[in-house]
């Protein structure tokens, strides 16, 4: 009896273990990061991705991913403890050990490193890794405590994801590649600012410099329109002049985006109402997702066999 009960203690905290662990790799954020690699993957392999190297490259994408976030969760851990909404993960709450986050950090990235090295390719293993370093020194440590503009340029790092997907297929880069970078670049700021306009006095009390909590929310929601507004442009690029994807694709980036636009002009007139943030903070997410999976469906060649089943068909009636 005595030994059934130290057992299921013993059962109960391995659990406990393995569930700070895995919430130290903020493992909410990765399936959008994979749902842009996935759309850069299937039109670089214009609709026809090895399903081993999906498969790879997600596994490696997801580990750079968790190995970045773990290292922000170490070094943010004293304005985490500070904050209401981050008080409760592993390391303000004492549940993970910094020495102990930091080795699984390490495993994470080197499991990323050599998988993307050895099953795609070394341009792809690169990107990741820089995409860890990059939202490391750039972002947790240089941007985000100085600067009002810390998620702009740190958003580079949220963008990677899109390039490691392209490498992974191609073993380049080409301009589609670092379009489908810029429009996840340019998406960053409407996404994150919306958030923080709702959230600004947790960041107000930490001391970190949000746009809203330095220059207010009407200069906020400014600059959330005129990133809406190119971010909707960008996604156009890839239709003309690239070419990369065609006709289905544009037409949900041109449905997305004017919702997109609808909202961020509401919060423009608005800029006090965090309900109208919330809006647009949720539909960020729907939008950044629906937009790739746009990319993937408008590459597969059965949709190129309905298209031209349509044309020919229209052809036959005129
Ligand atoms: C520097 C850039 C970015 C910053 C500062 C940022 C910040 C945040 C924050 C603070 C949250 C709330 C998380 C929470 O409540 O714990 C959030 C949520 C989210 N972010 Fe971002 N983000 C950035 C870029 C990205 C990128 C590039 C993606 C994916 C492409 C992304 C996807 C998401 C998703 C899916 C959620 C919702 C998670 C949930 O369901 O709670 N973010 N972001
Ligand atoms: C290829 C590769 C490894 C890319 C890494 C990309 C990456 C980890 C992007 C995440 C961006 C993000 C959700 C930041 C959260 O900001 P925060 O940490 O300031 O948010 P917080 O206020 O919730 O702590």
């Amino acid at each position: 009896m005595i030994e059934t009960n130290v057992s299921r203690r013993h059962h109960e905290s391995f659990i406990q273990v393995i569930q700070s662990y895995y919430q130290l790799t903020k493992p909410r954020i990765i399936p959008l990061l994979l749902i842009t690699t996935a759309g850069s993957m299937w039109i670089a392999a214009q609709g026809q991705v090895d399903p081993v190297l999906l498969l790879v490259t997600m596994a490696g994408g997801t580990l750079a991913a968790a190995s970045a976030q773990t290292i922000n969760c170490i070094y943010d851990r004293d304005i985490d403890y500070d904050m209401e909404r981050t008080r409760h993960r592993p390391m303000p709450s004492g549940k993970v050990q910094v020495r102990d986050a930091l080795i699984f950090a390490i495993a994470l990235a080197v499991l990323s490193f050599t998988l993307l090295t050895v099953f795609a390719n070394l341009l792809a293993a690169s990107l990741a890794l820089s995409g860890i370093i990059f939202y490391v020194l750039i972002y947790t440590h240089w941007l985000k405590r100085h600067s009002t503009q810390n998620i702009v340029i740190g958003g580079a790092a949220g963008a990677i994801p899109a390039l490691v997907g392209w490498a992974a297929v191609t073993g380049t880069l080409s301009w589609s590649a670092w379009l489908i970078f810029a429009i996840v670049f340019l998406w960053t700021p409407p996404h994150f600012w919306a958030l923080a306009l709702m959230i600004r006095d947790d960041y107000a009390k930490v001391g970190i410099p949000m746009l809203p909590v330095v220059e207010g929310n009407a200069a906020t929601v400014k600059q959330i329109w005129y990133y809406t507004l190119i971010t909707v442009a960008a996604t156009l690029l890839l239709v003309y002049p690239l070419h990369s994807s065609g006709i289905v694709y544009a037409a949900i980036a041109i449905s997305l985006g004017a919702v997109f636009i609808r909202k961020s002009w509401r919060l423009l007139h608005n800029p006090d109402d965090r309900t109208t943030a919330r809006e647009l903070f949720l539909y960020s997410i729907s939008y950044m997702m629906l937009l790739c999976l746009g990319m993937v469906v408008d590459s597969l060649p059965l949709t190129h066999h309905l298209i031209n089943a349509v044309i020919n068909q229209l052809h036959l009636i005129s």
